[in-house]
């Protein structure tokens, strides 16, 4: 791998020759990509696509048939710990310790993380300010909204500053005034040279805030680059994304005859 993605910008994860197969299903059938660092990077594809099992791949929740992934210059599966310390995630369906309050939470994982406890108390209060928890920060997280979940996740993803952030899915069940402020945070994040890597399904977030997108469908990426780049000549990032994953010319619906109309 040569560290770089499209020449210019350094990677902040590289992947080569990714294979991921289920019994017979094919999830990841061999993908390489390089994703430039400092850049808000999307990853998006069709339901089944593989883009989950690719993400839990490249953060080491999941070990893959066969490929290599270096990810902030340090090969995942050789060396573990060093990724670990230097990303962050938010992954789908996340599971949190559901009988501490979101403050405990915060103050468990900083110290998992091998922070001072002063400044896991100092960042956690500006985490819960800014991400409008403080009124709920003594609540315990069983007791949290989706959208609740989804902001005290982020803000153990990224308590430890990490150097690239992962999330899928991250605006899920969250609010258009939470999904503002979120943004904000991330917009922030990525310019201070961070990158984020979300994968999403909702093409006009997508096209709003990625610079840079990769395509996947049925395990394999279909087009990668800046955002203008895939979006090419096409009118909007969706109207790329069909013609890309070949959805131009299915049956939307139009066989379903039986559907409304008051025939019953
Ligand atoms: N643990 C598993 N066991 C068996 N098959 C799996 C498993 N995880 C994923 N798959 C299969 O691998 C393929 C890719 O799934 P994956 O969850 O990565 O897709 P995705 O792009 O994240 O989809 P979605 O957008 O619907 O979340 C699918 O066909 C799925 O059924």
């Amino acid at each position: 791998m040569t560290g770089s993605a499209g020449g210019t910008v350094p990677a902040a994860v590289g992947v080569r020759g990714l294979w991921k197969r289920f019994g017979d299903q094919v999830a990841v059938a061999g993908i390489d990509l390089e994703l430039p660092a400092g850049q808000f990077v999307g990853l998006v594809g069709p339901n089944g696509a593989g883009k989950t099992t690719t993400l839990s791949m490249v953060t080491g929740l999941l070990r893959p048939d066969s490929g290599r992934i270096l990810v902030a210059g340090h090969d995942v599966w050789a060396d573990p710990v060093a990724v670990k310390s230097r990303i962050g995630i938010l992954p789908e369906g996340l599971r949190l310790f559901e009988r501490l309050s979101g403050r405990e939470l915060l103050a468990y994982t900083g110290r998992l993380r091998g922070l001072p406890g002063e400044e896991v108390d100092q960042r956690a209060t500006q985490l819960l300010d800014v991400l409008d928890l403080a009124g709920a920060q003594h609540k315990l997280v069983v007791d949290y909204s989706t959208g609740m979940r989804k902001k005290i996740g982020l803000a153990t993803a990224l308590l430890h500053n990490p150097e690239v952030l992962f999330l899928d899915e991250p605006f899920e069940g969250v609010d258009p005034v939470s999904a503002q402020t979120i943004r904000g945070v991330l917009e922030r994040y990525t310019a201070s040279g961070a990158t984020v890597v979300f994968s999403s399904h909702v093409m006009e977030l997508v096209e709003s805030l990625c610079d840079w997108v990769a395509v996947m469908a049925a395990g394999r990426i279909r087009a990668h680059g800046p955002l203008a780049e895939v979006r090419g000549a096409a009118p909007s990032l969706q109207a790329a994304f069909l013609e890309l994953v070949g959805a131009h010319g299915r049956d939307d619906g139009q066989s379903l005859d039986w559907l409304g109309g008051g025939a019953r």
